[in-house]
């Protein structure tokens, strides 16, 4: 066996690439109510990440708290070797951390062009050419409709949109929630096949999919969550034959 492939079989399944995220004994909720009872993962640079689950395991509240859009209760979420865990989500965004959220918000009215602007609001313009022509060469379909009122847009050309305009930032790290959902199967494909071309570039991403389909045809590994715990961690084929990962999916086949 070489050296590298020796490599990827660690136990942990985590590629030997530097840490970007680390997620210590996370607890984080809503008001009273405690979601996430104490979280470990980590993701490393060059990694596709998935986080599965069934409905309410905390995915979102975990994407949510790593962003800082909500509050750690206890615990430490460090990223890029900065304890990030009292930062707001502004200050995360400028050090690399990008988060899509569910449900494609792009802004309707102003054309593809002019989202993925916003999307570089803090770099130079030199780079904000360079971040475009990345954007375009990844999503050739955002290129040809830039003059377009996004909101004219398909779903899964909108999803594209949102990715793009987070990749404009050039992230350290991608957070996607959800970039399925709703989806006509043929966009669901799309960006899924888009993903995997993100991934195979060295983008580091983190991926909550409900549709276990995306999450295994983009991911190297993930982590299982179920009310607020990490139950299992692994590869995607140790997952994918994991009889609680098919349990979580109960009526949609994990495949
Ligand atoms: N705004 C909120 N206020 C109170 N409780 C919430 C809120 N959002 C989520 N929860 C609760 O937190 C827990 C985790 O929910 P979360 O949305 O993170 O799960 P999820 O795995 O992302 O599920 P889904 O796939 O359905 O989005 C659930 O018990 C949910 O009811």
């Amino acid at each position: 066996m070489s050296e590298q492939a020796a490599e990827e079989k660690t136990p942990s399944g985590a590629g030997d690439g530097e840490l970007v995220l680390s997620v210590t004994e996370l607890v984080a909720g809503y008001d009273r109510i405690e979601a996430l009872h104490g979280i470990d993962i980590e993701v490393r640079a060059g990694e596709a990440v998935t986080l599965i689950g069934a409905n309410g395991a905390g995915k979102t509240t975990l994407l949510g708290t790593i962003a800082g859009l909500l509050k750690a209760w206890r615990g430490r979420i460090q990223f890029a070797g900065e304890d990030v865990t009292r930062w707001s989500a502004e200050r995360r965004t400028r050090a690399g951390l990008a988060l899509v959220p569910e449900g494609r918000r792009v802004f309707a009215g102003l054309t593809v062009e002019e989202n993925l602007h916003l999307g570089a609001y803090s770099r130079a313009r030199s780079s904000t050419a360079e971040g475009l022509a990345t954007v375009y060469e990844l999503f050739p379909k955002l290129k040809d409709r830039r003059r377009q009122p996004a909101g004219t847009m398909s779903g899964g050309e909108q999803q594209m949109l949102a990715i793009g305009r987070a990749l404009m930032s050039r992230p350290k790290l991608l957070l996607l929630d959800e970039p399925s959902l709703g989806l006509a199967p043929l966009a669901v494909r799309e960006v899924a096949d888009a993903l995997v071309e993100l991934a195979g570039r060295d983008t580091t991403l983190a991926l909550v999919e409900q549709n276990a389909q995306v999450a295994f045809h983009v991911a190297q590994r993930g982590y299982l969550l179920d009310r607020g715990r990490v139950v299992t961690a692994g590869s995607v084929d140790e997952l994918r034959d994991d009889p609680r990962v098919h349990q979580a999916y109960l009526g949609q086949p994990a495949q």
